[in-house]
């Protein structure tokens, strides 16, 4: 298989063909909808719909739609929905269908490296991945941000590295993600939201993304600063059963559900106090 940015190339160059209409999007607010989610007590989650990955073995053929309600009713901020065909099983129809069905934000999961795709389709939210632009054949993370933000997009912008979310705050990144999967190398680590969060200041929106399976990491995450977790296999593949309502409920509840067990064990020990 050709590597992920080869294809993204290619795909950018189809698209300058086809001259699309720009897309003029009409977008709800990300960082409202994290709000709402703190407001009630929600961890605010970015539930991911991925049919399947360099990383994972075989593709969910469920329908994307009955995922991404499932994701929503288990209390998602909102979603994310690959596009990516080659490497991910995404498409755009798949996020035009989701995004028609539920009312939360939807950031569009893609290998954006042209001015071009981002016509392919309306999202509310885009991403850019900093370690695949600003090289040869590809925009600059500049240029696209502009580009995308005079459609209507929102950008999450994703690095992986101190270096790379320089780069994002030095292009205007206003929401920056970090993922804790080397894309080279594939492999997770969530020190690496905790080392790299430090560079991010208050005022950008911070979002950890990849590897987060358990409430412990959710609780870690968010310690180290995330003001919102970006979650897929735990939530679609999870060892623990594929109930994806369920899943999504267990990490959006991890905080509520750390307060209530620190209160209990006060509980307890007040008990304990008293009869002793
Ligand atoms: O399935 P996980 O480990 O929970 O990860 C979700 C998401 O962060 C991951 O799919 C991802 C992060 N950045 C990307 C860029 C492209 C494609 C996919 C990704």
């Amino acid at each position: 298989m050709r590597s992920i940015l080869d294809a993204a190339r290619e795909r950018a160059a189809a698209r300058e063909g086809a001259s699309d209409e720009r897309i003029d999007a009409d977008a709800q607010s990300l960082t409202e909808a994290f709000e709402r989610a703190e407001a009630d007590g929600r961890v605010p989650v970015i539930a991911e719909v991925k049919p399947t990955s360099p990383t994972t073995d075989g593709e969910r053929t469920d329908d994307p739609v009955e995922l991404a309600e499932s994701m929503v009713a288990g209390g998602a901020a909102a979603l994310s929905v690959l596009t990516e065909p080659e490497h991910f099983g995404g498409s755009t129809d798949a996020l035009e269908r989701i995004r028609a069905a539920v009312d939360v934000p939807v950031l569009r999961k893609d290998f954006v490296v042209r001015e071009a795709q981002l016509d392919a389709v309306e999202a509310d939210v885009l991403l850019l991945i900093v370690r695949f632009l600003d090289e040869e054949g590809t925009d600059d993370l500049a240029d696209l941000l502009t580009a995308a933000r005079e459609r209507g997009f929102q950008v999450l912008v994703e690095a992986h590295t101190a270096s790379e979310v320089e780069r994002a705050l030095g292009a205007g990144a206003e929401i920056v993600g970090v993922n804790n999967r080397d894309l080279a190398k594939l492999e997770v680590d969530l020190e690496t939201f905790e080392t790299v969060a430090t560079e991010v200041p208050e005022n950008v929106t911070l979002i950890a993304e990849s590897g987060i399976a358990t409430t412990n990491d959710a609780l870690a995450m968010r310690e180290a600063g995330a003001d919102a977790l970006l979650v897929g296999s735990a939530i679609v593949d999870a060892a623990g059963g594929s109930d994806v309502e369920a899943n999504t409920r267990r990490l959006v509840t991890a905080e509520s559900d750390a307060t209530a067990e620190t209160a209990a064990d006060a509980d307890t020990d007040a008990e304990a106090d008293t009869q002793s």
